[in-house]
C-alpha cells in the first residue's frame, strides 16, 4: 500500500494536506465548542477530525508546527500506529503562564480587548500540528543475557552521563 487514506470522522473536518517539500501534514483542529481552553502548564487533547490508514511500514508522528511550538503549544505524545483507525487526538499542552484558547474567529471577534488581554489566542483555522510520516526499521527482538550483551563490541560499552569528558 503506497498510499496514505485519510476520513473525515467529523463532516466539518479538513482532510491533512502537504506540498511534496514539507515533511509533514497540516493537521487541523476540530471541535463543535466556540474554543478549547488550556490553562498554564496543563495539557488537553485537541480532537482533529480525522484518521488514517497506511502501510505497516511507516509511522505517522505529531510534531508542532513551527508556529504552533513557538506560541508555547508543546505537542505530547504523537505516535500514530500504522492500523489505528480512530479519530486523530492532538495531545497539546499549554507552556505559557496564560492560557490559551484555540478558538473559531467568529468567537473571538465578539471578545472584548480586556477579555483578550487575559488570555493567548490560537486560531482554530489555523493547523495545530503536523503530521510526520517516518519509515519504521523492522529489526527480529531476541532475548540474551547480560553478560553475553556485553561481549557485542562497542566503543562506549557503559559508559554514560559525562563519562567520555567531551
Ligand atoms: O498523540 C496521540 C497518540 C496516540 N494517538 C492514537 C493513535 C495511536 O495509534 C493510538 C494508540 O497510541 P499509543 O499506543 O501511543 O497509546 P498507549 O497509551 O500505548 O495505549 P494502547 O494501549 O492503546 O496502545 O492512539 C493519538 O491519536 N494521538
Amino acid at each position: 500500500m503506497n498510499k496514505i487514506y485519510w476520513a473525515k470522522v467529523k463532516e466539518q473536518a479538513i482532510i491533512p494536506t502537504k506540498r511534496e517539500e514539507d515533511a509533514g501534514y497540516d493537521l487541523y483542529p476540530c471541535f463543535e465548542e466556540d474554543y478549547i481552553e488550556i490553562a498554564p502548564l496543563t495539557t488537553k487533547l485537541v480532537p482533529l477530525g480525522v484518521a488514517s490508514a497506511f502501510d505497516a511500514n511507516y509511522v505517522l508522528i505529531l510534531k508542532e508546527r513551527g508556529s504552533s511550538g513557538t506560541k508555547g503549544l508543546a505537542q505530547r505524545s504523537g505516535v500514530i500506529d500504522s492500523g489505528y483507525r480512530g479519530e486523530y487526538m492532538a495531545p497539546v499542552t499549554n507552556v505559557n503562564n496564560k492560557p490559551i484558547r484555540i478558538a473559531k474567529k467568529e468567537v473571538v471577534d465578539t471578545w472584548s480587548d480586556y477579555e483578550k488581554e487575559q488570555i493567548l489566542i490560537y486560531p482554530y483555522e489555523k493547523a495545530i500540528c503536523q503530521g510526520v510520516l517516518l519509515v519504521m526499521p523492522s529489526l527480529e527482538s531476541e532475548e540474551i543475557s547480560y553478560e553475553a550483551l556485553q561481549q557485542i563490541e562497542s566503543q562506549r560499552g557503559s559508559g554514560r552521563l559525562g563519562s567520555s569528558g567531551k
